[in-house]
Formats: C-alpha cells, sequence, structure tokens
C-alpha cells in the first residue's frame, strides 16, 4: 500500500533576522528550521514525530497544513504534489487533513457552543448536513453525551476539551489528523483516556495520525513508527517497539533515558545530555550532536553521518551507533 502522505527532501525556511541587518553581518538571510526530511504515512498509521523544543517539529505540522511554504523538496498527499498549492486547494485539502491544536482550550472560540465548536468546520466548508445530528454523532463518537453542545469552552475540563477538538477535528471525516501535543497539560489518567480515543479512532476510521510530542510515553501508546528530530533533521527513524528496546542513535538514548520510567534500575542509567541544542541559524559542523554526545570522537566534529539503514524501516545518522551491526 503506497503512503496517503509522502514527503520528501523536505526544506523549510525562516528569516534569520532583518535583510538588511544580516547583509551588513555577512550573515545568511534565512536558516533552515526543517532540512532535508522524509517521512511517508499510510492510512491507519500512527507515526510520532519527537524532539526537543525548537526541533522543528511544528514546522513540519505548519507545512503540511499549508500555513508555511517548503523552501524546497515534495509533500504528496494521495499521490498529489500539494507543496505548491493555491491557498484555495489547501483549504479544500483541510478537509481531508484535519489539524488537532495543542492548546484546545485556547483554540476554541470562548464565545461559541461545543455544538457550533464542532459543527463550525461543517459550515466553513459548505457541507450540508442536518447539524445539530453530526453535533450528537460526533460527541458520541468521542465520549461526550449529546447535551454538552450547550456547554462553553471555560466550562470543560482538559480532557473535554481535548474530546471536543477531536470531534472537530473529525468533522470532516479527514483521512490525516495532525496531532500537536494531544496530551499537554493533562493528568496522567486524563492522558491514557485521550490517547485511548485517538487510537480507537484511528481504528475504527482508518485514519493516518501524525502526533507531534516531546512526550515518548505519548509515543509509545499509540505509534507504530516514530521519528527522532534534533535541529530540523531526522537523526533516527524506526519502528517504535524496536526504537524503545534498542536505539542506535546516542540522542534516542538520551531522550528514552530520561523518560520517567517506573522501574528504578532504568531511571538510575538516565543520561544528562550536556549544554542546549545549539540553533539552527549557526549548525555545528561535522555531525550536529557532536557537542553534546557522550560517545563523540575527533571524526564526528570533522564530517557529517549519512544514513544507516539498519534492519527493516529503521534507519539512523551516526558514526558510532550504539545499536551494533545492522539487524538486516
Ligand atoms: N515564525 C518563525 N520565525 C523565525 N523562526 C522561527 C519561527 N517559528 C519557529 N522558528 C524557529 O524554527 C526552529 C524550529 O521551531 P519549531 O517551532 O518548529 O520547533 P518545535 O520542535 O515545534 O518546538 P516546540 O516543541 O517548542 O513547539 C526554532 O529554532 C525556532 O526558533
Amino acid at each position: 500500500m503506497s503512503p496517503l502522505l509522502e514527503v520528501e527532501n523536505l526544506v523549510v525556511r525562516y528569516p534569520a533576522m532583518g535583510r538588511v541587518r544580516a547583509a551588513l553581518k555577512g550573515a545568511e538571510p534565512e536558516f533552515e528550521a526543517v532540512a532535508d526530511v522524509s517521512f511517508g504515512i499510510k492510512a491507519g498509521e500512527t507515526l510520532g514525530l519527537v524532539g526537543e523544543s525548537g526541533s522543528g517539529k511544528s514546522t513540519i505540522a505548519r507545512t503540511l497544513m499549508g500555513l508555511k511554504r517548503a523552501h524546497s523538496g515534495s509533500i504528496r498527499f494521495d499521490g498529489r504534489e500539494i507543496s505548491d498549492a493555491s491557498a484555495q486547494e489547501y483549504a479544500r485539502l483541510r478537509r481531508e487533513i484535519a489539524m488537532m491544536w495543542q492548546d484546545p482550550v485556547g483554540s476554541l472560540s470562548p464565545r461559541l457552543t461545543v455544538g457550533a465548536l464542532v459543527t463550525e468546520p461543517l459550515k466553513i466548508h459548505g457541507r450540508r448536513a442536518d447539524r445539530r445530528a453530526e453535533c450528537k454523532r460526533l460527541l458520541e463518537m468521542v465520549g461526550l453525551p449529546a447535551n454538552f453542545a450547550g456547554r462553553f469552552p471555560h466550562q470543560l475540563s482538559g480532557g473535554q476539551a481535548r474530546r471536543v477538538g477531536v470531534a472537530r477535528a473529525l468533522a470532516l471525516d479527514p483521512r490525516l489528523v495532525i496531532a500537536d501535543e494531544p496530551t499537554a497539560g493533562l493528568d496522567m489518567s486524563v492522558q491514557a483516556e485521550v490517547l485511548n480515543l485517538l487510537a480507537e479512532m484511528q481504528t475504527r476510521l482508518g485514519i493516518a495520525i501524525l502526533v507531534i510530542t516531546h512526550n515518548l510515553n505519548v509515543v509509545r501508546h499509540i505509534t507504530d513508527r516514530m521519528a527522532i528530530m534534533y535541529l530540523g533533521r531526522f537523526v533516527e527513524t524506526g519502528p517504535t517497539e524496536r526504537i524503545f528496546h534498542a536505539p542506535c542513535h546516542p540522542y534516542t538514548e538520551a531522550l528514552l533515558s530520561a523518560n520517567p520510567e517506573p522501574d528504578p534500575d532504568a531511571a538510575q542509567a538516565r543520561i544528562t545530555l550536556s549544554g542546549e541544542m545549539p540553533s539552527p541559524r549557526r549548525r555545528p559542523e561535522g555531525c550536529e550532536f557532536h557537542s553534546r554526545c557522550q560517545y563523540a570522537r575527533p571524526e564526528c566534529a570533522r564530517r557529517a553521518p549519512g544514513v544507516t539503514e539498519h534492519g527493516p524501516q529503521h534507519a539512523f545518522t551516526c558514526h558510532f551507533p550504539i545499536c551494533g551491526p545492522s539487524a538486516a
């Protein structure tokens, strides 16, 4: 089955500073927030995008939604190139690609009722439907009683607001949902409820989901595959369970070790990364992770690593991986 979404060699740039200032300083006027990223997602599959703040996750989401233009590379949705789509075409595409924003209460208009919020996408896209019946159907689908339609966002708990966000995202029967930090700010028990809901929606509706998160528990709970981002690049990609069991990239190892684990032995093995992620405005020479890598050798500062395939759908970029010989 060919992927529903195929991204190839995507590069997204932002202005580094004012153009005149950049020219005066002899600096590059733009920098790459996303640098040569490729991935695909099939219908019914969930891909997790993980990385520290500033690694470029939201920029990928914004580019897929047509809110930011790609500098180069290709984005194909259902076989169609969409990276150069017009604003009108993107407006149509939003029926098929839905976004679940990070802050559900903040992203829901405070003056609209839940009923109006959930059915607003139908109105925007001129879809004829019995809105009251659609609202009931969507609320029931996400486990909320129909009488929630009369409530306002401030009357919802965090978990209920997240459910309304899911219902709204599903209103137009999308084929791809981009979920930005779907559990941020929720208690552990509510997080599990929301994740179960997403997993259930995916199985029931066969949609593809791209989950963007810092939270590795979220990734482990609902994704089939994961991509670890550092400075706008993927440093490791592969099946989620495989990476959790045997990561190859030292950055992945450090992220996994920092994940809260009930097992005290695992907690002792926590790796603390030195310093902060460098700025993509001034990329380090060689391997871009070398300044923070506990295994770095002189060669790492000199030469950027290429992509190494390590078994089915598993790949990484590191000169001295921690996973041993390829299991391909
Ligand atoms: N509008 C913008 N103009 C200039 N630089 C930007 C803009 N938006 C993001 N950046 C920069 O691009 C890089 C990637 O940012 P991005 O928000 O995509 O990262 P992220 O991984 O989603 O972070 P977070 O988890 O905090 O949302 C960062 O260096 C950020 O400072």
